[in-house]
Formats: C-alpha cells, sequence, structure tokens
C-alpha cells in the first residue's frame, strides 16, 4: 500500500433518523400528491383504496448514515427504512467497517450481505446497507479529492436529461424534461370503469402533449395479468412508451407472460429487487427491457456495478429509481442509462425541487430539464443540519 489514501481506516458509523420527507420522499404529509389515490396491490381492500397514507406507506423515515475515518474526514449515505434500518447499522452492520480502510467497499459489501442473509436480502437490510455503501463511496472520493463518477470511471457524456414522475407531464414538458411517467390511478378491484378511466386520462395527456413526449404509466404492483393485458392493448395505440412496475416483485412469469404482447412499448421494473440473482430473473425469465434499482436501496453503488453490466448483455436499460445524487453519479458513467428519473415532491406537482428535499445542500435540480454535475468530492452534496436528526444506538 503506498497510497496514503488506502491506508486511512475508518474509526466510526453513526446512524440517525429523519421524519419529513427526503430519501424516504413517501414520508410526506397526507394530503401529498404521492400519498393519494393511486393503484397499489393493497387497494383491492376499499378502506386502503383512497390514500397510501391509510395503510402506511409514509411510516419509516429516512436513514442516515455516517463514516468518519482517522482524519476526522466524514461520509454519508442516505436510504428509507428508519428506526429498524438504523438499528441494523449500529448493532451488526458497523462491525464490518470499523476498522477498514477507506475504499475497501467490495469486501465491505460482500461481509454485510452475508452476514445479513439469514434474515436480509432485502427491504430494510438493504436500506441499511445502502446507507454504509454510500457512505463508503462518498468518503473515499471525498479522501481522493475526486467525485465518484471518477472513481466509477468517469463520465461518458457532459450531461444527464430527465423524464418527471408525477401526475402533471404538462409542467414536466413545459420545464424541457423529455418525457413524463403518471401514477396509475384504478386498479383491477375498480372494474371496467376504472380501466376505461385509466385509457382516458392517458389519451388525454397524449393529445394534449403530442406525440414526441414520452408518457408512462407506473402500476406500483398493483395489477394482475389479464387486467394488464388488457390495459396495455388499449393504451398502445395513445403511444405508451413503457408499463412499470405492474406485478409484485416475485412475479417473474407474469412479466414473463406479459412482455410477450408488449412491443413497442417496454416493460420496466425493478425498483423494489434487490441482489445480482433477482435482476437475473427479471430480466431472463421476466424479459424486461428497462430495469430500474434505486442505488438507496438496492445496496448502494457497490452492487449497480454488477447489475448494470448484467442488464447490458441482455440489451436492457438501467434507469435507476429515483436515487438523488446516487443516480446521478452511477448513469453518468454509463452506456446504457441513457436518461434519469425526476420524482416531483412538490405537495401538488407543481414545483421543480430537489428529490431528496429537505435533507440534503446543494442537491442539484434539473434546470431545462437536465443536470451537469459539479466536480465536488464525493456525491458533491452535505446533510442539512438544520433539520433534526436523531441518532439511533
Ligand atoms: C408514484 C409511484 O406510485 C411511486 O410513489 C414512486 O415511488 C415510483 O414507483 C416511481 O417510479 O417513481
Ligand atoms: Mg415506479
Amino acid at each position: 500500500m503506498n497510497n496514503e489514501a488506502e491506508i486511512i481506516k475508518i474509526k466510526d458509523v453513526r446512524a440517525y433518523v429523519v421524519k419529513g420527507g427526503g430519501a424516504d420522499y413517501h414520508d410526506q404529509s397526507p394530503n401529498h400528491w404521492i400519498l393519494g389515490y393511486i393503484a397499489t396491490p393493497i387497494s383491492i381492500y376499499p378502506e386502503y383504496r383512497a390514500s397510501r397514507a391509510s395503510w402506511g406507506l409514509n411510516v419509516l423515515g429516512s436513514l442516515i448514515v455516517e463514516v468518519e475515518d482517522s482524519r476526522g474526514e466524514v461520509g454519508f449515505g442516505v436510504s428509507t427504512g428508519g428506526y429498524p434500518a438504523a438499528w441494523i447499522v449500529e448493532n451488526h452492520l458497523k462491525r464490518f467497517v470499523v476498522g477498514k480502510y477507506v475504499g475497501e467497499m467490495e469486501k465491505t459489501w460482500d461481509q454485510m450481505f452475508k452476514a445479513t442473509i439469514f434474515y436480509g436480502r432485502r427491504g430494510l437490510v438493504m436500506n441499511a446497507i445502502s446507507a454504509v455503501d454510500l457512505a463508503l463511496w462518498d468518503l473515499a472520493g471525498k479522501v481522493r479529492g475526486l467525485p465518484v463518477y471518477d472513481l466509477l470511471g468517469g463520465p461518458v457524456r457532459d450531461e444527464i436529461v430527465f423524464y418527471a414522475t408525477g401526475p402533471r407531464p404538462d409542467i414536466a414538458k413545459k420545464k424541457g424534461f423529455i418525457g413524463g411517467k403518471l401514477p396509475l390511478k384504478h386498479g383491477p378491484a375498480d372494474g371496467i370503469e376504472g380501466l376505461k378511466e385509466n385509457v382516458r386520462i392517458f389519451k388525454e395527456w397524449r393529445e394534449q402533449l403530442g406525440d414526441d413526449f414520452l408518457l408512462m404509466y407506473d402500476c406500483w404492483m398493483s395489477l394482475d395479468l389479464p387486467y394488464a393485458m388488457r390495459l396495455v392493448s388499449e393504451l398502445k395505440p395513445y403511444g405508451l412508451y413503457w408499463i412499470e412496475e405492474p406485478f409484485i416483485p416475485d412475479d417473474y412469469w407474469s412479466y414473463g407472460a406479459l412482455a410477450q404482447i408488449l412491443p413497442p412499448t417496454l416493460l420496466a421494473s425493478g425498483e423494489h429487487e434487490s441482489t445480482l440473482h433477482g435482476f437475473r430473473m427479471l430480466l431472463e425469465a421476466g424479459k424486461v427491457n428497462v430495469i430500474q434499482p434505486d442505488i438507496t436501496w438496492v445496496g448502494g453503488i457497490t452492487p449497480m456495478i454488477k447489475i448494470s453490466a448484467l442488464a447490458e448483455a441482455y440489451g436492457a436499460y438501467v434507469i435507476p429509481h429515483g436515487s438523488s445524487v446516487y443516480g446521478y453519479h452511477f448513469i453518468i458513467t454509463r452506456v446504457n442509462s441513457p436518461f434519469a428519473e425526476y420524482l416531483v415532491v412538490s405537495p401538488d406537482a407543481t414545483e421543480i425541487i430537489p428529490q431528496f428535499s429537505p435533507l440534503l445542500l446543494n442537491e442539484p435540480t434539473p434546470e431545462n430539464g437536465r443536470i451537469k454535475l459539479s466536480r465536488k468530492p464525493g456525491f458533491g452534496v452535505e446533510l442539512n443540519r438544520k433539520i433534526e436528526l436523531v441518532r439511533v444506538k
């Protein structure tokens, strides 16, 4: 080891929880559009149909992990997962990080993953691993004085272009986005009337926005195969660019069956998927064309390198879900990630504000539908210390 950066060791790991938006962008007040009438798997129960807050989509809160090296330099990463994920970081994952040298991400990730398989692989545990991994990449960039995208091989394009997710694609178009993804309102329990209404909404937006604007539907795991087949057939004449996450993540076979009737509409999924093997299933059995790992949920940057290479071999795009700066630093380095998602997090979807607002300072936000990344070290953002970070032990 002849490089000073390689012998700097990590001396501490700290986990915090924040409520009220941030990495857990579903943690909003109940009148926010993202918690409104949107189809979900639990919409089959009428009492949980009108509001996603009613069944607890906003309960978790954001997780923040700081890693500090022996010279006092601090890197941080974020995820959802709130208190239970913070507990896992403090009481289980920390031991695999303290004492490692700065830059030892692959080994640390492998140890964290293998030590948690007996209760992990997905969900909260992957949230916890993600925040630690992102903190380690942030620290490695800061110690070397480089943006994370340089650690990943450097940019393949000068700027990132975006589509916007939310109920106001008209505003997205005016603000320079290349497309808009609508949340699907009705699921199978709303019957044929609901299906017709889904089609009417899409058709009206297509007529208003013109043919060259990408328009997608996000089904958030809420459909069954017959409904999805009918919905897609009815929407194809209106230029449905992709249909997203029609089924629950484990139902790779319904994905594969739907894929048979889709072209030229693309099949997108993966925001609730994790592990290299999970994505292999989605690509191989599910025949998905666009995979959407969330970098703050899938385990951070370290597994993304393998997942993205796998997708490239299947001819699939990698358009990460949400992910803010963590997505931007990754996307700019990959040929098969031609654009990015921006999730509209202003309450009525009319304003373009930072995706993880109010958690980060200097979080880049699309202007004219684009972002050019700075050369600040690490992920180039700081924690907003004006909001209350609750330390968990
Ligand atoms: C709007 C969607 O229902 C989700 O809330 C969002 O997280 C998502 O699935 C997305 O793709 O952005
Ligand atoms: Mg989605």
